[in-house]
């Protein structure tokens, strides 16, 4: 059976719904024995937010990306690769799951820069060393990914998750599949859109439609499907059914085109 590679994405809401965790883990586990190979890049922002309010920060957003000063690192660090990537080695541990869980700062697998000193430590990475990965698939080792990086300077730095999933996906040359707690991108009647072309987009930005979070998830996804010219999904991780369903060739969510 040859082997596909899919990198699924979550965003961190999902880690409020244990029950939810726990079925997208076992729907992993069933698209492995289908012959999928799959890498879980995880968000946290909640979590992430939660933590810095517990320890008297306050959190502000800049077009869809965390400023994290540098006094704020260690508790975002804390939050998503820690907290947030343990619940889910550990919901995979129940769900019978051989896996791995790292950082974009382990193994090489990016390089990364500070993206604008105005952000403070938010990162910005690009695909470099597919040896984890490569060793991963062979072994049939589930990999989860959190979004935190290193510069080599030694800074760790924050990455919007599903910019980090999207370089994951450019090192795998896998499937992308963005899952949040929506159906997919939504239009201004907050209809589903089910392709979404580049020009679509771009209006859609344009008329604020499609803002905060979901407009860095859809310029993610436009950028990796022309790399890869092939579609991402936006959609939900509320029925993970979905992902077994798209396995056999039912669409679901929206599919971000390359052009
Ligand atoms: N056009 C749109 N369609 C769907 N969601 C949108 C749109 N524009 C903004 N959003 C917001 O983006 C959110 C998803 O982005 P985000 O919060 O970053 O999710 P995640 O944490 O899952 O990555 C939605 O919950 C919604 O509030
Ligand atoms: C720079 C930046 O915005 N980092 C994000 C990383 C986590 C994330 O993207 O989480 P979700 O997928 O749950 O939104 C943050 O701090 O919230």
């Amino acid at each position: 059976m040859s082997t596909s590679t899919w990198v699924i994405k979550v965003g961190g809401e999902l880690l409020s719904h244990p029950e939810q965790t726990q079925e997208l883990m076992q729907t992993i586990a069933a698209l492995q024995a289908q012959g999928v190979w799959v890498v879980l890049v995880h968000g946290g922002g909640d979590l992430a937010e939660a933590q810095l309010s517990a320890n008297g920060f306050v959190s502000q957003k800049h077009q869809g990306l965390r400023v994290t000063p540098a006094e704020q690192m260690p508790v975002v660090a804390g939050a998503l690769a820690g907290t947030a990537n343990k619940i889910l080695q550990a919901a995979a541990i129940k769900a019978g799951l051989n896996s791995l869980s790292v950082s974009l700062a382990d193994a090489n697998l990016v390089t990364a820069k500070i993206k604008d000193p105005a952000l403070g430590l938010v990162g910005e990475v690009s695909p470099n060393d597919a040896s984890l990965c490569n060793w991963a698939k062979a072994q049939g080792q589930l990999l989860i990914v959190s979004s935190i990086a290193a510069n080599t300077q030694g800074q760790l730095l924050n990455v919007n998750a599903d910019q980090a999933a999207a370089a994951i996906a450019e090192l795998t040359q896998g499937q992308l599949l963005l899952l949040s707690n929506v159906a997919g991108v939504l239009d201004g009647a907050g209809e589903l859109i089910e392709t979404l072309s580049p020009t679509q987009a771009q209006t859609l930005i344009q008329q604020a439609v499609i803002r905060d979070g979901m407009q860095v998830k859809v310029q993610a996804a436009q950028a990796l499907a022309k790399q890869l010219q092939q579609a991402v999904v936006v959609g939900s991780w509320s029925q993970p059914q979905q992902l077994l369903n798209w396995h056999s060739g039912q669409a679901f969510g929206t599919q971000v085109l390359p052009h």
